[in-house]
């Protein structure tokens, strides 16, 4: 294993200790999020496609972004695993639509239907100031943004609690820049 993807093992421990302290310090922090990103977004063109998460555990929940975004007429769509090393694929969902359980114990929509999102909002263990997130280690969001911008125009939109935010996250060549981050406290800008 490379240095770099040791110091990612390591530095994962401790940031879902501090996911997990941030969600339960913080009650409301989905709803201000929410605000957030709906102005982040406010020049969101409708009938953009727009993909969220189902969260688990102490994932912040995008779903009353969600919840806004589709009031404005957003299509929304959730990630789906289809195997390892491949890009996530994006499967239609709304509010309240019937879900199933896909790989890794993550949610995913009953519904087939695949759409291309324009925006992406990431769910993510950390992240820096610059960018840089750390997930749990799948490279299931670098090779899909790598493969949405290689096709075209996307937004990456970190959604994550500010207590998630580290110096910086270890670096590979192959991990995929976001373009902001939301929390419940900040519209960071990065780049
Ligand atoms: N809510 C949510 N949905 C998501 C993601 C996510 O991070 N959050 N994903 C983001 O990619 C994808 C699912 N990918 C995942 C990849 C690994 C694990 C996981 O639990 N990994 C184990 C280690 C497993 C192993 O090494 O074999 C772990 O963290 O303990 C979970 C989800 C798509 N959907
Ligand atoms: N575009 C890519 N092409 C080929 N391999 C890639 C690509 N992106 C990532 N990888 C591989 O996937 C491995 C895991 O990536 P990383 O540790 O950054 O995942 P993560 O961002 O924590 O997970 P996730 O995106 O699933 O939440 C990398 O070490 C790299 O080997």
């Amino acid at each position: 294993m490379s240095a770099v993807k040791a110091d990612k093992r390591v530095a994962r421990d401790a940031a879902a200790a501090r996911r997990d302290a941030a969600h339960a310090a913080a009650p409301g922090a989905a709803e201000a999020a929410a605000e957030r990103l709906d102005a982040a977004l406010a020049d969101l063109p409708p009938g953009a496609t727009v993909s969220g998460y189902l969260a688990f555990r102490s994932e912040l929940d995008p779903a009353p972004a969600l919840t806004r975004l589709a009031a404005r007429g957003a299509a929304l769509c959730m990630p789906v695993v289809e195997a390892k090393g491949r890009p996530l694929v994006f499967r239609r969902w709304r509010p309240g639509a019937l879900t199933t359980m896909g790989v890794f114990g993550v949610e995913i929509p009953a519904d087939e239907t695949t759409l291309t999102p324009d925006v992406v909002i990431a769910p993510m263990l950390a992240f820096d100031r610059a960018g840089f997130r750390l997930g749990y280690g799948g490279g299931f969001y670098d090779r899909t943004l790598a493969a949405l911008r290689a096709a075209g125009a996307v937004r990456a939109i970190g959604f994550a609690y500010a207590g998630q935010e580290v110096a910086a996250v270890p670096r590979e060549p192959t991990d995929a820049r976001l373009d902001m981050i939301v929390t419940e406290s900040e519209l960071i800008r990065c780049g």
